[in-house]
């Protein structure tokens, strides 16, 4: 099938870590170099992060309300943002939301299913049927290698949206190598530009691996555009350029890029429940909530690696608020106005898992165990931070093997609460 005609062009700034022609060739796809050993990693960047916005529209940081009717966040005031200069300009958040809408709107033709009719089935070409086999499998190594839980999670999926889950998860993570991986001083803008033109070409059903090769399978089958991809992208030029963060509408943009994105591209392949009353366009606002607080909580959890990188993501006007420097980020002091800063930065995280939530029930019954389970397990990250009473400097925050077990059997039991058996949704009615 067209999407096996592995291109040979091996575009020179692209690090040959990704995977080249040649490794194509000998089955070794993706050298396992091209992901090191999490402790290993090249932490020049925050890791891909996320996050919507204000936890409680009293605190200081509330610009934006959680509205359970619609399910949205809705501006306290406008969607519009003054400049300094007197500019208005479209908030981050209204031009996410924009992308929602278009994403919500691809989808909404497709019939509702559980079991994905909507699904083609594989085009077979002689020879080709166990190399895309081979292809979906190698995928599916790597998420087992780097996201243990989830990947578990996935085991429960049906055969067709397991894969594809793992063809996103990893085109999402040699995105994130990219500028975080061991050739990441090589990252330039251009390769970037590479980067982009060789994600059309997975879309255009010509990809030049085998790991493109699945992605470009699954994006054949599921309804799955290519925005949030070239958004992500997106995301790592900015941090390309950025090390630091105005205020939280910047940071929002950021945490959208690199983390709602994967929201956004994983709900066409996991499905909505056909009994679900939401809205698509709640169900995708969930799904970018939930990355948007799993990225604002791996932004938490890893202030003082990032600081000894010169990062700061921290929105830079909270921070002044608070009476926190720069200086004393990198000093890396507990005080107590770092404590109180820290509260609020974990409760705006806490709104954003509160609001993922919602979403997680309306989806297909088979996709929502793993995405309890990993919701759990990145949320407790915040509790650990407040358990080593916000020393984030020093100290990580992680959550123990003992814990996550624990966490299975609950999200196992909360993957059975099914849409229609929740009496009132607290996603917006169709
Ligand atoms: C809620 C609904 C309706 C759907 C779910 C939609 C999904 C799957 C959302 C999840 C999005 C996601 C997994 C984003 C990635 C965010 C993130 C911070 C990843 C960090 O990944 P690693 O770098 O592997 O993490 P560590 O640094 O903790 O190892």
């Amino acid at each position: 099938m067209a999407c096996l005609l592995l291109r040979m062009i091996a575009p020179a700034d692209i690090p040959s870590g990704l995977g080249s022609a040649e490794a194509v060739r000998e089955g070794d796809h993706l050298p396992r170099k091209a992901f090191p050993p999490r402790n290993n990693r090249n932490l020049s960047r925050k890791r891909r992060r996320w996050s919507l916005r204000s936890p409680h529209a009293d605190s200081k940081y509330a610009s934006l309300r959680f509205d359970p009717e619609s399910g949205r966040n809705l501006p306290l005031v406008s969607s519009l943002l003054t400049s300094t200069a007197g500019e208005v300009a479209v908030s981050s958040e209204q031009k996410v939301y924009n992308v929602v809408l278009k994403q919500a709107a691809l989808v909404k033709q497709q019939p509702r299913s559980s079991t994905a009719p909507d699904v083609k089935p594989d085009t077979v070409i002689p020879g080709s049927v166990g190399l895309l086999k081979e292809a979906y499998d190698r995928c599916g190594e790597v998420c087992a290698e780097y996201a243990k839980t989830f990947y578990l999670g996935t085991l429960l999926m049906t055969p067709e949206r397991r894969r594809a889950i793992w063809a996103i998860d990893v085109w999402c993570r040699r995105t994130d190598e990219l500028v975080d991986g061991p050739n990441a001083s090589q990252i330039t803008p251009t390769a970037l530009d590479r980067w982009e033109s060789r994600l059309e070409d997975v879309f255009a059903g010509r990809p030049y691996d085998m790991l493109d090769a699945a992605l470009s399978d699954t994006v054949s089958k599921y309804p799955v555009d290519i925005q949030p991809f070239r958004d992500m992208i997106e995301g790592m030029r900015m941090d390309l350029k950025k090390s630091r963060y105005k205020n939280f509408d910047e940071l929002y943009l950021y945490c959208y890029y690199v983390a709602g994105t994967v929201g956004l591209m994983s709900v066409p392949v996991m499905g909505i429940a056909p009994e679900s009353k939401a809205t698509t366009e709640s169900v995708y606002g969930a799904a970018l909530a939930l990355g948007l607080a799993n990225q604002l909580t791996n932004i938490l959890r890893d202030v003082g690696e990032d600081a000894r990188r010169g990062r700061i993501y921290l929105p830079q006007d909270e921070l002044a608020q608070a009476g926190i420097s720069d200086e004393d980020i990198f000093d890396g002091k507990v005080t107590e106005k770092w404590r109180s800063f820290m509260k609020n930065q974990i409760k705006r995280a806490r709104m954003f898992f509160q609001q993922a939530e919602a979403g997680v029930t309306e989806l297909n019954r088979a996709s929502r165990w793993p995405v309890w389970a990993s919701l759990q397990l990145y949320r407790q990250i915040l509790d650990e931070i407040e358990a080593n009473d916000y020393n984030n400097f020093t100290k990580r925050a992680y959550v123990s093997k003992a814990k996550k077990l624990l966490a299975l059997p609950v999200a196992y039991r909360r993957s059975l609460i099914s849409p229609s058996s929740l009496s009132q949704s607290s996603l917006a009615k169709t």
